[in-house]
């Protein structure tokens, strides 16, 4: 579990990107933030993982200040994936996947060899494993970036706006990759987003942020569809939402619910 309590970033030019925030982040689910631009959701994300650190307040996982913790230890547990997929040019994609996993002390063939399994995991052909990221298309290199991010075998997995730079098509299929892994994987997911539809058919608990690094609320899809918290809320979400024709459907096995085009709307939890 992830839990901020009370916590505050004020950068040192006097903005303050995250203001007060307590929230709990659930095991083995998926959280997303999502609000507009410098809501304060980067800001937020960086802090579990100690890249940004809080200037007031605690980040706790299960139950220890990541203040206590030595970031190179901490991210040990901790994978990053972010836009972009920040993959090493000049590195072939299997050394991009086995690079951190070697810099650990694993022996090359054996992380060569999980790496392999990683791009099985991620739905990558294995032929692709010698090229360099430039001769991939934007969502291979994301998948790439996903294998990556899962190769210290984490338990928490920290996604910034993975799939903000692929086109609608690869990424309705990396939306569907993702629910699929995280059927088997069951990892912490704090995933980053400013489209409330992806955060609505991703998240199991979605973290709408506003201006000023303030949380406007933070529930299920069905409860944020069924409960806005404010006028703030229900406009992000959209007023006409609930006048679209809603239906139900099963994406492995949860149940997404879709308007009249077939755009998911939201997932329904217990
Ligand atoms: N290093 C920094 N120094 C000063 N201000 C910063 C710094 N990093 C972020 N900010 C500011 O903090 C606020 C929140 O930024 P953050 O990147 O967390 O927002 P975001 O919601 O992730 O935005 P986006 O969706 O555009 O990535 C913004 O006003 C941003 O300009």
């Amino acid at each position: 579990m992830i839990e901020f309590r009370g916590v505050t970033k004020q950068f040192p030019d006097g903005t303050v990107a995250v203001r007060d925030v307590d929230i709990v982040i659930p095991p083995h689910k998926t959280t997303v933030f999502v609000g507009s631009s410098g809501s304060g959701k980067t800001t937020l994300l960086r802090m579990i993982n100690r890249m940004v650190d809080p200037s007031g307040g605690q980040v706790l996982i299960d139950g220890t200040d990541v203040a206590t913790v030595d970031p190179v230890r901490l991210r040990r547990g901790i994978g990053y994936v972010m836009q972009n997929s920040g993959l090493l040019p000049h590195r072939k994609v299997i050394d991009n996947v086995a690079t951190v996993p070697m810099l650990r002390g694993t022996k090359k063939r054996e992380a060569h060899a999980h790496a392999l399994e990683l791009l099985d995991t991620v739905g990558l052909d294995r032929s692709l494993a010698d090229r360099y990221p430039s001769q991939l298309s934007g969502g291979q290199q994301q998948r790439v970036g996903v294998a990556r991010g899962l190769a210290v075998d984490p338990n928490i997995l920290l996604m910034d706006e993975p799939f903000g730079a692929v086109d609608p098509i690869v990424r309705a299929e990396l939306q569907q990759e993702l629910l699929r892994l995280q059927g088997e994987l069951g990892k912490t997911v704090v995933f980053v987003t400013h489209d409330i539809d992806e955060a609505f058919l991703l998240g199991d608990q979605v973290v709408i942020m506003q201006q000023g690094g303030k949380i406007s609320q933070a529930a299920s899809p069905a409860e944020i569809l069924a409960h806005p918290a404010d006028a703030f809320v229900a406009d992000f979400v959209g007023a006409d939402r609930g006048k679209r024709a809603l239906h139900l459907t099963e994406v492995d096995g949860r149940s997404i619910v879709v308007d009249a085009d077939g755009r998911p709307a939201g997932v329904l939890t217990s």
